[in-house]
């Protein structure tokens, strides 16, 4: 059973397949028919590439060249990605061929990246085998590279002509890729408010487990949820900054760390310190604040990140892509009382804030130790 959600643009539509099985057991018709429609070049990671060699020379008879990647942040570089392209000049590829990536998050972004400058752009396909990729960055076109002065620096979005996901890709990830994941799904929590978040409290148990039918529907959930909002804001002008909530604060440490920590491990610790910071401006009540906290704090710590000095952090910050005006923007909850909590980004379009009261407020929330 395939479960389709579409998601619409100006630059045309496409389809996301959710099944068991639709990429792994290779008998799903309508996938076949889509491989055959053109040449594929592949480009997976060693270890995607290691554990799924046998699956990679089946998938069709259409593929003529794997490209493998060095697995890990590290190698979404611009560097990584001049080497992914000579290879495909090399190998033939022409404006009718398409790109596959077969991967996680780091797999699917330089793919785009590639798709949409070789020959002026050709057609890709995301094939993601890590819930990080499953949930979140297969969808929406966002591609590109980090550079040394931040995360997701140079891109372009660029999105699929399709994305099929299996949901048995999970059975073989590694435990921190798998949480790395989770954290995203609990971003959705956060955002979708207190039915999403109900349900993953209950289902928790299952999803710890990769039940792949908890699985399947938790992933067709968070991606409802993605492919309305990429819908109504492909280029991110207004809603689609929701989908940032924690990373702001996550991108930071990310590249305080160097890279060296999963995308996730991050976003939970920027998910907490963005919390915070709503907390302290009373944008939520102590109540809600709690249970949102307690949702990420379900998130087992998956990285050992150092204190850091408020200044590295708001200095890492001001790199930010999302910043307009010298000041730093964050997506923020706000609800009162009953209210419905929505996202704002914080000092832009509301002025909320100055850049100096931003600063301060970073600065006591991150020095404080309850973080
Ligand atoms: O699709 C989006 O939009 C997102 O913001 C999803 C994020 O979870 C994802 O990490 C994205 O790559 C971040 O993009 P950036 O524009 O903030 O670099
Ligand atoms: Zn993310």
């Amino acid at each position: 059973m395939l479960e389709t959600i579409q998601v619409t643009t100006g630059t045309g539509s496409y389809d996301i397949h959710i099944g068991e099985g639709c990429v792994t057991s290779l008998l799903n018709d309508e996938m076949q028919g889509f491989l055959q429609q053109r040449r594929w070049a592949v480009i997976t990671d060693e270890k995607v590439g290691a554990c799924y060699s046998q699956l990679i020379s089946h998938l069709s008879t259409a593929v003529v060249t794997v490209i493998t990647l060095p697995a890990g942040e590290s190698s979404k570089t611009m560097e990584q990605a001049a080497i992914v392209l000579e290879a495909l000049a090399a190998a033939g590829i022409t404006r009718e061929d398409g790109l596959m990536a077969l991967g996680g998050g780091v797999v699917g972004d330089i793919t785009g990246f590639c798709a949409a400058i070789y020959m002026r752009g050709i057609s890709w396909l995301q094939i993601p085998t890590t819930l990080l990729a499953q949930v979140d960055s297969s969808v929406g076109g966002k591609t590109g590279v980090n550079l040394r002065a931040g995360k997701n620096l140079a891109g372009s979005f660029y999105p699929p002509s399709g994305v099929w996901i299996d949901p048995l890709f999970l059975k073989t990830l590694p435990e921190a890729e798998f949480w790395s994941g989770c954290s995203e799904v609990v971003k959705y929590g956060l955002i979708e408010g207190p039915s999403l978040r109900e349900w993953l409290v209950f289902h928790w148990e299952k999803i710890a487990a990769r039940d792949p039918r908890v699985m399947t529907t938790l992933i067709a959930k968070c991606l409802q949820s993605k492919a309305a909002i990429v819908t109504a804001d492909e280029r991110e002008a207004g809603l689609r900054k929701v989908l940032n909530v924690g990373h702001t604060a996550g991108h930071a440490i990310e590249k305080l760390m160097a890279y060296r920590i999963t995308h996730g491990a991050a976003l939970r610790e920027g998910m907490l310190l963005e919390l915070k910071m709503a907390r302290e401006l009373r944008w939520l009540l102590p109540e809600q604040y709690n249970e949102m906290k307690v949702l990420v704090e379900r998130l087992p710590v998956l990285a050992t990140i150092p204190e850091w000095m408020p200044d590295e952090l708001v200095a890492a910050m001001k790199g930010d892509k999302k910043n307009r005006h010298q000041q730093i923007s964050f997506m923020l909850p706000r609800g009162q009382g009953n209210e419905e909590i929505r996202f704002i980004a914080e000092g832009i379009e509301e002025k909320l804030m100055t850049p100096e009261e931003t600063t301060a407020l970073l600065h006591r929330v991150a020095s404080s130790k309850d973080i």
